[in-house]
């Protein structure tokens, strides 16, 4: 079953709850969450504070992505604030282990999450201890960008890896120009949990809009 995980970075931060909530109705199955913090990525969303300000409006899964240095240093906080789930760059951990250990000893599911030009052999020393893994089909810290073509041929690889480690278990999420066209691509390649932002929250008709990434 495909899970679809709208992205609130392309929601209305003015009225972030109500945007959950009618996300929510329209079908979404997660609420994905984008912190940036001007360093890992060049852009800066919120931390936190908001993630525990928006936990009232919905029951749904929260999901969050972190695309920060150093993520270890947030990792208790985001989880007593309402996180589900956390996704961590590995690109952003020296110790990837540590950190992934980290997010399971706080009780949550572990995501590691990988830049377009990170391969996937790097995820092999810590599969075993991860719920998820999310392919970045563009480069983090934006909404809005192109997918990249050659993540077709990555989740592939990362198909083959999951079922060489029997793992097939693994939610394999994409993030990033996840329309109507690139999702029937992504879904072929194996990825189950599609991210979209701005194929959701520009479309007036958003049960539409999941329905058709769906
Ligand atoms: O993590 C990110 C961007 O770094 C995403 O979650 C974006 O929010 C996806 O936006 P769209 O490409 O779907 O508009
Ligand atoms: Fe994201």
């Amino acid at each position: 079953m495909t899970l679809i995980a709208p992205s609130i970075l392309s929601a209305n931060f003015a009225t972030l709850g109500e945007d959950i909530k009618e996300v929510e109705q329209a079908g979404a199955d997660w609420i994905h969450i984008d912190v940036m913090d001007g360093h890992f990525v060049p852009n800066l969303t919120f931390g936190p504070v908001v993630v525990n300000a928006i936990r009232p409006y919905t029951k749904l899964t929260f999901d969050v992505h972190l695309m920060i240095e150093q993520p270890e240093r947030y990792i208790t906080a985001f989880a007593q604030a309402g996180a589900d789930r956390i996704t961590v760059h590995a690109e952003a951990c020296v110790h990837l282990h540590r950190v992934v250990h980290m997010i399971r000893e706080a009780g949550l599911p572990a995501g590691v999450a990988l830049n377009p030009a990170t391969p996937v052999n790097v995820l092999e020393n810590v599969l075993d201890d991860l719920d998820l893994v999310l392919i970045m089909t563009v480069n983090p810290g934006f909404g809005g960008q192109a997918f990249i073509p050659q993540s077709i041929a990555k989740l592939r690889a990362l198909r083959t890896l999951l079922q060489s480690s029997g793992r097939t278990d693994i939610h394999v999420q994409v993030d990033g120009g996840i329309n109507t066209q690139t999702s029937a691509m992504v879904r072929e390649a194996g990825a189950n949990v599609l991210v979209a932002g701005s194929s959701v929250f520009t479309q007036k008709d958003r049960t539409a809009a999941i329905a058709a990434l769906r």
